[in-house]
């Protein structure tokens, strides 16, 4: 009870409002503080591995005007094993990124389908070190990158320096990281940088202009636009101020944009493409598929057909 209390008051609109708790990765520091050579970094990003890194693969999918799928699931949930052979079914499908979560105790920006995986995860002992033993197994057999998305506290207890050098030996491409605190931002962004991984922020709905200017200045890889405030979960309709938010968004920078949170239909899917997104996330509602099937079998069978399902909405 007092969880899902907590989740309710933790939305990302109240951090917005409350400066003097953990600001998510959205409220950052004045770009000017900020600096890195995309070029520089998307070069690298090739030349260091065989699998494009996010801003190349964004780059790609705008020469064949395609719009990025990229599904999200939660490492460990059923279990490992089911993770990688999940991987492999959604790279398989077509996906063009993969978010993959680290399971945390405390996921304030989650609903209650993420929350329950992180629990089902962490009770069956998955920790980062076991994350990182099966991506280093997966990632050579995948041609889509990953994009590791962890609360900022496992960043922490590993070091930040430490922490990007290890997930990049496993060919890690990309980084979210939603709750990093403001003063923080520009630590995560340097280490990130120095190891040739992409580091994605986020804005939402009630992101103040110049702010979200900063953000969109800052992002690699790509920008995450939240499509309503609140914790994620799927929702019967996409806000449709996603449309005029990007837009704005459009209007400052070229930087490539995915829509994530809620999404959970091929006509979602379409709709978020149609309003110019140039990437889709979809998330709670791949994670229930998994954790929520009879057995690892079935589930993976499940997500296999639903992931065609939204990939065939953007084709
Ligand atoms: O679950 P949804 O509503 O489909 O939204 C994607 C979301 O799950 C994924 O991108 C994500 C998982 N945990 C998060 C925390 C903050 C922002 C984004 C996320």
């Amino acid at each position: 009870m007092l969880m899902s209390v907590t989740l309710k008051t933790s939305s990302f609109h109240l951090h917005q409002k409350h400066n003097n708790i953990i600001n998510p990765i959205f409220r950052i520091a004045s770009p000017k503080s900020l600096s890195f050579n995309s070029t520089m970094l998307s070069t690298q990003a090739v030349a260091s591995s065989a699998t494009l890194g996010l801003s190349d693969t964004f780059t790609k999918l705008k020469k064949e005007g395609k719009v990025a799928f990229i599904p999200y699931i939660t490492a460990g949930d059923p279990d490992l094993s089911t993770t990688a052979e999940a991987l492999k079914v959604l790279d398989s499908c077509g996906s063009d990124i993969i978010e993959l979560g680290v399971p945390y105790s405390d996921p304030l920006a989650d609903g209650p389908v993420i929350q329950a995986a992180a629990t089902r995860a962490l009770a069956r002992g998955t920790n980062f070190d076991s994350i990182l033993n099966m991506l280093n197994e997966v990632v050579p057999r995948l041609s889509c990158p990953i994009a590791l998305f962890t609360y900022y506290n496992p960043i922490l207890k590993r070091g930040v320096e430490q922490f990007m050098v290890t997930v990049k030996e496993v060919g890690v491409h990309g980084l979210v990281v939603p709750d990093v605190p403001l003063e923080e931002t520009e630590i995560l962004r340097r280490e990130a940088s120095k190891h040739n991984i992409e580091l994605v922020l986020l804005t939402t709905p009630t992101t103040p202009r110049e702010r979200m200017k900063a953000i969109v200045e800052a992002t690699e890889g790509f920008l995450y636009l939240v499509s309503s405030i609140g914790v994620t979960g799927a929702r019967a309709q996409v806000s449709g101020k996603v449309e005029s938010l990007l837009q704005e968004i459009k209007a400052e920078s070229s930087k490539p944009v995915a829509v994530g949170f809620g999404i959970s239909k091929p006509e979602h899917v379409k709709q978020v493409a149609g309003w110019g997104a140039d990437g889709v996330i979809v998330g709670s509602a791949m994670v229930k598929i998994l954790g929520e099937a009879k057995s690892p079998e079935e589930g993976l069978k499940e997500l296999e057909k639903f992931t065609k399902s939204l990939k065939s909405a953007l084709l």
